[in-house]
């Protein structure tokens, strides 16, 4: 068996057309939704990734912000910008770009993010709002990762209502979050949440319909783990230099023989991170539609 392959590319893709139309709707009632971001230092992949999402905010018609500060800012310096960015009017949403330099407290300066404000639906009042109101309809800014992998999911006709779901690895942006998303009454999946504290992981994904690992180590899902027919998305990024071309390239959690025994493979790169950035625009078009009633 070779698993068919879940095409995050080809599903932002579409996801940005539809958003496309409504950002045109939007325009002819006189509002330009308005993507901000916060980048702070000189990392070559973090500036790769901000430039993405100013590019897909051209592609669709948002407005888009740029805060940039250099690696020596202070905790001061970045609150200032994120002060600037809940109060500048043409501004929507924002993210600030993760990981911030070493030395800065991350904590603080994601709670001082505006909540209606924030596109990453990572702020502890929106987070708080998806545990509290699990089962009402959404109304505040969803994690975009774990909004994605479902969306991803769902665009696939993967069943996941009465699921039995894995999910390797506990960190907020993804594992801990998507076992919320997951459990909301209208997906009704069933979730097991594992972690590093997890004495036998093989025990629970042998028994899995869907596996997520996302936990960061390089082939750690591999097909002797995983059920036959299962569907595994692949979140992990860990970078590793490739011995060819001697240049870093991305490696996920999910060994590449468990293409043989899935039946779905999110593949990573290709997968999830073009999900993460067109569910970070589908935040802000809803932002923009909320406000303008
Ligand atoms: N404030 C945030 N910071 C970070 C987030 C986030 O969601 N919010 N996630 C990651 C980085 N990220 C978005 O910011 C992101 C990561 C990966 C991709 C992506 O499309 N990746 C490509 C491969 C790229 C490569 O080869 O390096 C793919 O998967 O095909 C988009 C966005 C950390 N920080």
């Amino acid at each position: 068996m070779t698993a068919q392959k879940l095409d995050g590319a080809a599903t932002a893709a579409a996801i940005k057309a539809e958003l496309t139309t409504r950002v045109a709707a939007l325009a002819a009632r006189g509002v330009v939704p308005g993507l901000g971001t916060l980048l702070v230092g000189d990392d070559p992949g973090s500036r790769w990734y901000v430039n993405g999402k100013h590019k897909d905010c051209a592609e669709v018609g948002l407005a888009s912000i740029r805060e940039e500060l250099p690696a020596d800012a202070t905790q001061g310096d970045i609150e200032a910008a994120v002060q600037r960015l809940n109060d500048d009017p043409t501004c929507t949403g924002y993210i600030v770009q993760l990981p911030l330099p070493r030395g800065i407290d991350q904590h603080r300066v994601l709670e001082l993010v505006d909540p209606d404000k924030d596109a990453d639906g990572l702020h502890p009042t929106n987070l708080g709002r998806l545990v509290l109101r699990v089962n009402d309809p959404v109304t505040s800014p969803l994690p975009c990762t774990p909004a994605g992998i479902i969306e991803l999911l769902e665009r696939h006709d993967v069943p996941l209502h009465g699921a039995d779901v894995v999910v390797v690895g506990r960190g907020v942006t993804v594992g801990r979050s998507i076992g919320l998303l997951l459990t909301r009454r209208e997906v009704n999946a069933t979730v097991t949440l594992t972690h590093t504290g997890t004495t036998d992981l093989a025990e629970h994904t042998r028994n899995a319909d869907v596996v997520i690992a996302a936990a960061g180590v390089p082939g750690v899902v591999t097909a002797e783990i995983v059920k036959p027919g299962a569907v595994v998305v692949d979140v992990g990024v860990s970078r590793e230099l490739d011995a060819v071309t001697g240049k870093s390239r991305v490696v996920g959690d999910v060994h590449p023989n468990v293409w043989d025994v899935a039946s779905w493979v999110s593949p990573n790169p290709g997968g999830v991170g073009p999900m993460t950035r067109a569910m970070l625009l589908a935040n802000v078009v809803a932002m923009a539609e909320r406000r303008a009633g």
